[in-house]
């Protein structure tokens, strides 16, 4: 059987190991995975002196864009781009056109997913109808199609029917499913353009408060406990959300969240420029945030970290402020963020990221054959990271179809050199495969 034996790789930053890749699956660690490999023909040996081995990546919250603005991304570019940055599994947002509210639409999505086979494709279904806000979607029809849907959101808009977000969250429990909640009270965020705060004031721009995104987590973790359902919060921005969060965990309400790279490294202070890259749902916070973002990240009272890749096309970027769409790109820069911004700032070991990016979202996202351990007998889902690479983000040498990326020109550390899918090579040695 072909495969590869990864020399000297250090799994999971715990120190140099090998590791043999068989068909689909890790069939040898140690000293068995180099005497197993020279007994063999077609093995292919990959020098991974200095390279980091972690599990594939599995992003919560991605934007594919498919069906209906494929300009912007396709299943195929977004799962393209989801290998490049180290992912073997992402979950696509309902906020398409059509919305992905039925088994059809979801079924369509994870087909095509499986066929452009670059990374595997979950479709998240909405909780809504058309995302409109006004009776729920068919959530059990969805679970129960080829597409086994366990994430539901209406990502891009609020749940904000209390009535509503109850019954989903009650719904859900039914099939082990989890509601991810885009937490923006519409009434406090009308015509907001950027973070409510000291430099909104100075430029002008209407302020998107804090308050907007606490209010609805306070709401929801109360609801949670109230009927015991999953609640997972996306995207979490503010100090005040951390505490929040905080004290619904201590209460033992079942609730996990996510924060996004965009939100550990960048501030409002980025608006400053006018350029639409920096506008994004919800806003770039204060440097206060953004620290404490970070220690929720490292006390665990932030689960995981999903990359809320929004990608748009040039016309909806290029534009003065307020006419510019929300979003940012961020799957081919996201594992350079956290190492940048949580490993060499010694918060967060090499094991720590495989937890936050990889275990735990899997089984967020109750996906059992991803975010494995790097072991015999377990899919060879895995990514090789090169730690002391460095690399000035250029976004028009990104795999992904859309260039606003709010890294352009900033100098990151780490590079994807190998992503392996269920042991294929979709990223071999800095290169993204062909499907
Ligand atoms: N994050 C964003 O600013 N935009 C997302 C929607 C969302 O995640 O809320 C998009 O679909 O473009
Ligand atoms: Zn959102
Ligand atoms: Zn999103």
């Amino acid at each position: 059987m072909s495969g590869y034996l990864i020399a000297g790789a250090d799994v999971l930053g715990e120190g140099a190991d090998d590791v043999l890749i068989q068909g689909e699956t890790i069939t040898a660690r140690g000293a068995a995975a180099r005497e197993r490999a020279a007994a063999e023909a077609d093995i292919e040996t990959i020098d991974a002196d200095g390279l980091v081995l972690l599990p594939g990546l599995v992003d919560l919250h991605t934007h594919l864009r498919e069906p209906g603005r494929e300009d912007t991304e396709t299943i195929a570019t977004g799962t393209a781009a989801a290998a490049a940055g180290g992912f073997t599994a992402v979950f696509a947002m309902a906020n398409t056109s059509p919305v992905a509210d039925t088994a059809g639409v979801v079924e369509q999505v994870w087909r095509i997913g499986r066929d452009a086979a670059m990374a595997d494709v979950h479709p998240v279904g909405a909780v809504t109808v058309g995302l409109a806000g006004e009776r729920l979607a068919e959530l059990g029809a969805m679970a129960s199609s080829a597409a086994r849907v366990r994430v539901f959101s209406d990502d891009g808009i609020c749940v904000w029917d209390p009535v509503l977000m109850r019954r989903a969250l009650e719904y859900t429990k039914a099939f082990d499913g989890v509601v991810a909640q885009h937490a923006q009270e519409p009434r406090l965020t009308v015509g907001a353009q950027m973070h409510e705060g000291d430099v909104s004031a100075q430029i002008g721009l209407a302020g998107w408060p804090a308050v907007a995104e606490e209010s609805i987590i306070a709401r929801d973790v109360l609801l949670a406990e109230h009927v015991g359902g999953r609640l997972h919060v996306q995207h979490l921005s503010t100090a005040g959300s951390v505490e929040i969060i905080r004290w619904a965990k201590a209460r033992g309400i079942g609730v996990t969240a996510e924060v996004t790279p965009h939100h550990l490294l960048l501030t409002d202070e980025l608006a400053r420029s006018y350029d639409p890259v920096y506008k994004v749902n919800p806003p770039l916070r204060t440097q206060r945030d953004v620290e404490a973002v970070r220690a929720g990240l490292a006390d665990g009272t932030i689960d995981i970290v999903a990359t809320d890749h929004a990608p748009h096309a040039g016309q909806d970027k290029d534009c003065e402020w307020a006419a510019a769409s929300f979003g940012m790109t961020g799957l081919e820069t996201a594992l350079s963020v956290v190492q940048q911004v949580m490993v060499e700032t010694g918060i967060l070991t090499w094991a720590d990221v495989a937890r936050v990016m990889s275990h735990t979202p899997a089984r967020i996202g109750r996906v059992e054959d991803q975010g494995r351990e790097v072991a015999a007998g377990e899919p060879a889902n895995l990514t090789l990271v090169d730690p002391a690479a460095r690399r000035v983000v250029t976004p028009a040498e990104h795999v992904s179809r859309s260039r606003n990326s709010p890294y352009r020109g900033l100098e990151l550390p780490g590079a994807v050199r190998w992503t392996f899918l269920r042991g294929r090579a979709t990223v071999r040695d800095g290169v993204v495969a062909a499907a």
